[in-house]
């Protein structure tokens, strides 16, 4: 079976790790695509930075914008506090569907929401449908000329209060050059760049912090 790469990557998954064992599932798939087949996972490299991030922030509610195979969303659930959710957004059914199966493998079902559909429809429904007052980190991995305009939303909808870190992959490949203009030049943002590389790759690229100032 495993007709599509990420059938093929839940199946490593189910191969190779084990259950309700968070790490044994991403590195399975770190495993996977490093030596089998390249997939656009944040990765083990700039997940540790992730991690790190997360460990200084310890968000009470997180969101997570584009969650492909729910690589990040295991690295991010693993580690909130008991009673912490992270609330993640797919709008590929395909992709969410493998997910779901890679988020209940890992244990951390219960810790992830899991929302399909487009991210510009879905911040604006938050509040109502979710209960939030604001997000204490949001993790942008989705459409690269989504991240100014969804910033820009999660603002305008009151989703970001003083001090809420923003974390977004891919800055350099693909690339993401008006989200870092426009984090860099706003007197809104303290924002940091933390090189890396690319997953599973010698590329340069690197995730942007940046906190929000109110
Ligand atoms: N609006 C909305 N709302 C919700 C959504 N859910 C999903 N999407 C669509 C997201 C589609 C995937 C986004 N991710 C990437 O494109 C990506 C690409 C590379 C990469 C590729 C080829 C190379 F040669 C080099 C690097 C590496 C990465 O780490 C990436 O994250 C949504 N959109
Ligand atoms: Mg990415």
């Amino acid at each position: 079976t495993g007709s599509t790469q990420p059938q093929r990557m839940l199946e490593a998954v189910q191969k190779n790790a084990t259950k309700g064992d968070p790490e044994s599932v991403f590195s399975a798939i770190d495993y996977y695509c490093r030596h089998k087949e390249w997939a656009m996972n944040v990765g083990d490299e700039k997940g540790l930075i992730l991690d790190s991030v997360l460990t200084e922030v310890n968000p009470s509610i997180a969101l997570e914008l584009g969650t492909y195979c729910g690589y990040s969303t295991v690295r991010i659930a693993r580690l909130l506090s008991p009673g912490s959710k992270l609330i993640t957004v797919e709008f590929n059914p395909a992709f969410a569907a493998v997910a779901r199966q890679i988020i209940a493998y890992a244990g951390v079902q219960d810790k992830v929401t899991l929302v399909e559909g487009p991210s510009g429809d879905l911040i604006p429904k938050m509040k109502e449908r979710f209960g939030i007052k604001s997000f204490d980190f949001v993790f942008l991995d989705h459409w690269k000329d989504r991240y100014v305009p969804d910033t820009k939303l999660l603002e305008d909808c009151g989703l970001l209060r003083k001090g809420t870190v923003l974390l977004a992959d891919n800055v350099i490949c693909p690339g993401a050059p008006e989200y870092l203009k426009y984090v860099r030049n706003s007197p809104r943002y303290e924002s940091r760049y933390f090189k890396s590389n690319l997953e599973y790759s010698k590329v340069e690229d690197g995730l942007e912090k940046s906190v929000f100032l109110g």
